[in-house]
């Protein structure tokens, strides 16, 4: 054979391969909720390609395999289960850097322009799923989120953590940036370099990173915060690499959807509800949470629209509401606080 014939030949193998995967993902999924079950196999795939990378000496590198193989796994659940998945836009923005981290490439994934549109396009169901920031290491909860979490509608079916390395990107040298553009969130993370390094320049608030890089592109003399992607999209120079303020900076990003994830033995649950406003109310809740043994990893207020003194809170703890000790906590808050509401129990999400 020819080298000419045989790489078509080996190509067309390929796809007839990825056919044959696709038909056996379908008649797997059945009626499934596609997204429960689709970050578990692009994690089982990343494991295959490091097996299969390690016993073989020659070939390519473990990242092509494991981009190839995510790719595969997502087209797959996309070709068995279409559905789109809103993010925060437009892309290269961190939002979108998450869906493709959780969702895989081949997964349709759809920019909105705010938060709140991502909530929208979910409760709607104009998109089976969503994904939106929600807590940051450096500069905590993101209020935009927790206010639309507390509206309901909308379930929490997953998590991920994403590192975040921000980049001064611009058109200009560094010396001749009038303007820093970028989400408040983005500018707060880098408030520290950017007085150090950039004191007296006007800072521009935008609705994403991804926004301000377009800003950047659009016009010499702006900066972004913004994504090396963004970067590489938007035709943007780095006039700085990793000017967060801290080098541990993470972003938390809950999976927002419909349906109600099934245990796995490593999940969260996330509640939301009022207390009473009388001296102790708060305690007597964490008192319950920890009478069942459960440990707290996360607890916000926030205040009520338009009710003073009066707040929701939003705390999590390992566990599934499938669980006995989960359970017990629901029931006994139902009973000792107002409007509980089950945001999600979920597969405990990963760092990356
Ligand atoms: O603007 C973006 O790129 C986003 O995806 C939003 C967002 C946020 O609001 O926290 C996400 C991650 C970073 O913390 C900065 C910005």
């Amino acid at each position: 054979m020819s080298d000419s014939t045989s790489l078509p030949q080996i190509d067309q193998e390929i796809l007839a391969l990825i056919d044959r995967r696709q038909q056996l993902v379908a008649t797997q999924l059945g009626g499934e909720d596609r997204s429960g079950g689709l970050p578990a196999a692009l994690a089982d795939a990343e494991k295959v390609a490091e097996k299969i990378s390690l016993t073989a000496q020659t070939g390519v590198s473990v990242n092509a395999r494991r981009s190839i193989l995510r790719h595969i796994v997502s087209a797959c659940y996309q070709a068995s289960k279409p559905e789109l998945v809103a993010f925060l836009g437009p892309v290269d923005s961190y939002s979108h850097l998450a869906a493709l981290e959780y969702f895989g490439g081949g997964t349709d994934l759809s920019p909105v322009s705010s938060i709140g549109a991502v909530f929208d396009a979910v409760s709607r169901g104009d998109c089976g799923h969503g994904i939106v920031p929600i807590e940051n290491s450096t500069d905590g909860r993101i209020v935009d989120t927790l206010g639309r979490l507390a509206q309901g509608h909308v379930n929490i079916t997953g998590e991920l953590l994403l590192a975040i390395h921000h980049n001064l990107l611009s058109l200009s040298p560094r010396e001749e940036i009038r303007q820093v553009h970028s989400k408040p969130q983005a500018l707060s993370q880098c408030r520290g370099w950017l007085a150090d390094h950039l004191p007296g320049v006007e800072l521009v608030e935008t609705a994403s990173t991804a926004a301000a890089a377009e800003a950047a592109a659009a016009t010499p003399g702006i900066a972004a915060v913004a994504s090396l992607a963004a970067a590489t999209r938007y035709g943007l120079g780095v006039v700085q690499a990793s000017i967060e303020d801290n080098r541990h900076n993470v972003t938390r990003f809950a999976v927002l959807g419909s349906g109600a994830p099934e245990p796995t033995g490593d999940d969260k649950t996330t509640l939301l509800f009022e207390v009473q406003h009388r001296p102790g109310a708060l305690a007597d809740v964490m008192g319950i949470v920890r009478d069942h043994g459960l440990n707290l990893t996360w607890i916000e207020s926030f205040p009520q629209p338009g009710r003073p003194n009066e707040y929701f809170f939003i705390v999590e703890f390992p566990g599934h509401q499938a669980e006995r000790a989960v359970a017990g906590v629901i029931a006994t808050l139902r009973q000792q606080t107002q409007h509980l509401a089950v945001l999600g129990s979920y597969p405990q999400g990963r760092k990356v």
